[in-house]
């Protein structure tokens, strides 16, 4: 078929597992809610020099670097009015983009500056939510037409010691809106392994969990994410491509030349013990492009491994990360694929369909989703 176009892309519903609430605030409401609240620090003071501040800062080809960007989001999020705001305003704007399931993540324990406690910080979010979700479906003034369902997922940061009171908090409020538990933060020198007790805690308590891991380091990374920690699924997980070779010489020797005969010749790839673990066990890899083109984790859209994992039928998943960093929506980052990689309809339904089966939703719901939503939309 013919190349989607950009309204085509829109319109088709789309389901997003690894998304910042932190990392998607509007530039505009970061800019009203610094002069409420007599945050000084904000490196620009209109909309659009801050928005190209956030972009070229995150375009920074390090994670450390591109991490730095969220003082200024996460500064001006220290009230239970500002979390219920940005929560809603993300929920209205994944609901314009076509989203229809998404899981937003963000760090109770960066919220408490302002005097909330962790309870509170969930509380105010899972109001916002509510807000977004109850005005989309009732399709009020400001919301776009249609349904969301959005949930919740604690993060906690790697190199803090709080991840056992934040997993207990993701348990807490299992039934009020929060689906899951993640780590999140510089990956190089804080290994998942030093919050063994949470995932211990969270696996006994039944609950879900995924992990940031294979981003900025390598295949260490996923093995203790997945063989020490127990993590259900991987956030970006793109270095797996370390452990997979192309006629016995690694695949990142050359990725272009391996993604060209992907398609064609899948048996011509060797996977190692991890990467085979990791299809094998269907593992969904949480893989956000434009956020690995700016810190430096894959060189472009056309080289980004996305593809070849794909091809060889990863579980692969697409996302946004962090929206206002990445100047990007669902849509956009589709649309990248689209038109740098070669995608169409087949591989836009099979990265959601995807997404979909490894929501940290009840598993009935997910069904229907697929069935209800996303085959009549895609198979239509
Ligand atoms: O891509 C990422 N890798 C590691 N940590 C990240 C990434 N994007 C955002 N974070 C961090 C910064 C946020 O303040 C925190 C919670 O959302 O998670
Ligand atoms: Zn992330």
């Amino acid at each position: 078929m013919s190349e989607l176009g950009a309204e085509q892309i829109r319109a088709l519903p789309k389901v997003l597992l690894h998304d910042h609430l932190d990392g998607g605030v509007r530039p505009a409401t970061v800019l009203e809610l610094a002069q409420e609240q007599g945050y000084a620090a904000l490196p620009a003071d209109d909309v659009v020099s801050l928005s190209a501040w956030f972009a070229e800062s995150a375009d920074s080809g390090s994670l450390v670097r591109y991490l730095e960007t969220f003082a200024h989001t996460v500064g001006v999020m220290q009230t239970a009015d500002a979390l219920r705001r940005t929560a809603r305003e993300c929920v209205l704007d994944l609901a314009a983009d076509g989203v229809v399931y998404a899981e937003v993540r963000y760090a109770p324990e960066q919220h408490l500056e302002g005097g909330l406690g962790l309870d509170e910080v969930v509380a105010a979010v899972n109001e916002g939510l509510r807000d977004g979700e109850r005005e989309v479906a009732q399709g009020e003034a400001e919301a776009p037409a249609g349904r969301i369902r959005v949930r919740a997922m604690l993060t906690a940061m790697r190199h803090a010691a709080r991840s056992q009171e934040i997993a207990e908090l993701a348990v807490r409020y299992r039934d009020d809106e929060v689906c899951g538990f993640d780590i999140a933060g510089a990956e190089d020198g804080f290994p998942p392994t030093r919050h063994l007790g949470a995932f211990e805690f969270l696996r006994q308590a039944n609950a879900h969990f995924t992990i940031h891991a294979g981003e900025a380091f390598g295949l260490a990374s996923i093995w203790e994410a997945i063989q020490w920690c127990g993590a259900e699924r991987l956030g970006h997980g793109i270095r797996i491509v370390d452990d997979i070779t192309l006629d016995g010489s690694p695949v990142t020797d050359d990725l272009a030349a391996a993604i060209d005969r992907a398609q064609a010749e899948p048996g011509a790839f060797a996977l190692g013990e991890l990467a085979a673990y990791v299809r094998d066990r269907r593992i969904p890899l949480e893989m956000c492009p434009s956020s690995n083109v700016q810190t430096g984790a894959a060189p472009s859209i056309e080289e980004h491994a996305i593809r070849l994992l794909d091809a060889l039928r990863f579980r692969v998943t697409l996302n946004t990360d962090n929206r206002l960093m990445s100047a990007t929506t669902m849509s956009r980052e589709a649309h990248l694929l689209v038109d740098q990689g070669g995608w169409g309809l087949t591989e836009l339904r099979r990265v959601t369909v995807n997404a979909m089966k490894s929501a940290f939703l009840p598993f009935d719901e997910r069904l229907a989703i697929i069935e209800d939503v996303l085959k009549p939309a895609y198979d239509g």
